[in-house]
């Protein structure tokens, strides 16, 4: 008997799996599996996925960086070099972290130059909100231009792309949110012969177009070879003021390190946003909104937004129940195997867990009705409780390769949800469908099924 619970055909085939990652629904057959089998499931012979706080620790942060990643992070090389993103071992990947790091820090982001930056992109966000009136206006577009010019603001100010106002940045920002890559990319992984033999068909019959973003590749091997930038940049880092122990690096290195970022930072910002408004925007929810607009309007626009706790209670529970990177994040297991949440696994299976079961399962009580958008959960006061709640927490990944880029995220989204709700009360646009707002898994992350948002916003008394 297979001590590892999971459906019989795991133990025999990955083709079912294989067969939802095709048609974009790993993530929630996954999650049906941990409702059906528990917190530990195979889902192939050589493949065990976990949800929970322990297998959480022991994957993702033991000796720091959990374990190695698997080749499935070969599709995200850019240019044909491994970015920091996508190196596999932990030598090499701490060696490029350490290079990278500091411009991400939350005393970086903090600092005038950022956050005055993303304030301005804010207020552009409100302007154009404003300017719908009683339309509806479509957030995943302007989210993803918001976050395409927030972070292009972190890596290369005064180089930052404009696509809020502009509309040949908005072109760029189009073709790396409207990707339809998906099965392409997987075919490339799983069969690069298959995939050689039948790639223009792909192409040509079925639309299934292999990954191309032209103007982004441009925007940033142009804009990565301007020295002139501020000092917060992570260009500056790359150009200027690399740690003495590390050598430079090629310029097309740090070129791909940009690019990856910039890749990072969009869909992932605007798409946890996307999915938190619209969460806002149901009438179920508004009685967080009105806390929320209290809290920002008596605390006034001096206040620092890491001060604001009911903010912070609404993104912590936004990120919860929608992560933007909700699916698993493959690892090996070491040689020699390990026990992983009272579980023996083999050194070479993949293992790995997804945000959207961690932090959806109740998990011992930790999150109460999971499935309920309650901010108030992350200010029960409770320390004991706080703490199991946030190794539950796995929105950013946890341990040495977790997101570099959450502060920013974090600044990003704060400073946005400001705006709006210190100014609107937001409410769902009639003509969206259930489906619209589906998860549509695309490789890691996921988004909204319909790509498209609409929200009317209403104007409050002043
Ligand atoms: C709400 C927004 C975001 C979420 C939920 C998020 C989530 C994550 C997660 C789960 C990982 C781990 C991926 C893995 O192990 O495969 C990750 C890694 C990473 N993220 Fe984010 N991210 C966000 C925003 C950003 C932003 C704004 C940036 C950059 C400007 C960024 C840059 C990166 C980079 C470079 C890595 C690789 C880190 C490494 O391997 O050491 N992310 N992110």
């Amino acid at each position: 008997r297979d001590p590892i619970p999971g459906p019989l055909h795991a133990r025999l085939t990955s083709l079912v799996i294989k067969y939802h990652e095709f048609t974009a629904t790993r993530t929630s057959y996954i999650h049906s599996l941990h409702l059906r089998y528990g917190p530990v499931v195979r889902v192939a012979p050589n493949e065990v996925v976990f949800a929970s706080a322990a297998a959480v620790k022991e994957i993702y942060c033991s000796n720091g960086s959990g374990y190695d990643k698997t080749e499935w992070y070969d599709l995200f090389k850019v240019y044909d070099r491994r970015t920091m993103f996508t190196i596999l071992g932990k030598q090499e990947h701490a060696k490029r972290k350490r290079v990278l790091a500091d411009r991400y820090a939350n005393s970086n982001i903090m600092k005038g130059g950022v956050m005055d930056g993303i304030k301005g992109r804010a207020r552009r966000f409100r302007e154009i909100c404003e300017r719908g009136g009683r339309e509806a206006v479509d957030l995943y577009i302007i989210l993803h231009a918001y976050a395409f010019d927030c972070v292009t603001l972190h890596l290369f100010h005064p180089h930052s792309a404009n696509s809020l106002t502009d509309p040949k940045d908005s072109e760029v920002m189009l073709e790396v949110t409207f990707d339809s890559s998906l099965q392409n990319r997987l075919l490339s992984h799983y069969s690069p012969l298959l995939h050689r033999l039948l790639n223009s068909l792909l192409s040509s019959l079925l639309n299934l177009k292999p990954r191309e973003t032209p103007l982004a590749d441009s925007f940033v091997l142009n804009t990565a070879a301007e020295t002139n930038v501020s000092p917060f940049t992570l260009l500056h880092r790359l150009h200027h003021d690399l740690p003495s122990s590390s050598p430079d690096m090629p310029q097309i290195d740090k070129a791909a390190e940009c690019l990856d970022h910039m890749a990072a930072g969009i869909d992932t910002t605007g798409d946890a946003l996307c999915f938190l408004i619209w969460e806002l925007s149901q009438p179920s929810s508004l009685p967080y909104q009105r806390k929320l607009q209290e809290e920002l309007r008596s605390a006034g626009e001096n206040t620092p937004v890491e001060k604001l706790e009911y903010l912070d209670a609404v993104v912590m529970e936004g990120l919860r129940m929608f992560p933007a990177i909700p699916m698993s994040l493959p690892r090996y297991c070491p040689p020699g195997g390990r026990v992983i949440d009272g579980h023996e696994i083999p050194g070479g299976t993949i293992v790995s867990c997804q945000a959207y079961s961690v932090q959806r399962l109740e998990q011992g009580g930790v999150f109460e009705e999971p499935d309920r958008f309650l901010p108030e959960r992350w200010l029960d006061g409770d320390e004991e409780k706080d703490r199991e709640r946030r190794r539950c927490f796995f929105a950013f990944s946890q341990g040495g390769r977790g997101c570099i880029g959450k502060h920013l995220a974090l600044a990003e989204m704060k400073c946005l949800l400001r705006e709006v709700y210190s100014n609107f009360t937001t409410l769902p646009g009639l003509k969206m469908t259930e489906k619209d707002m589906e998860m549509a898994d695309l490789l890691v992350s996921s988004r909204p099924a319909g790509q498209r948002c609409l929200v009317r916003f209403e104007k409050l008394e002043s």
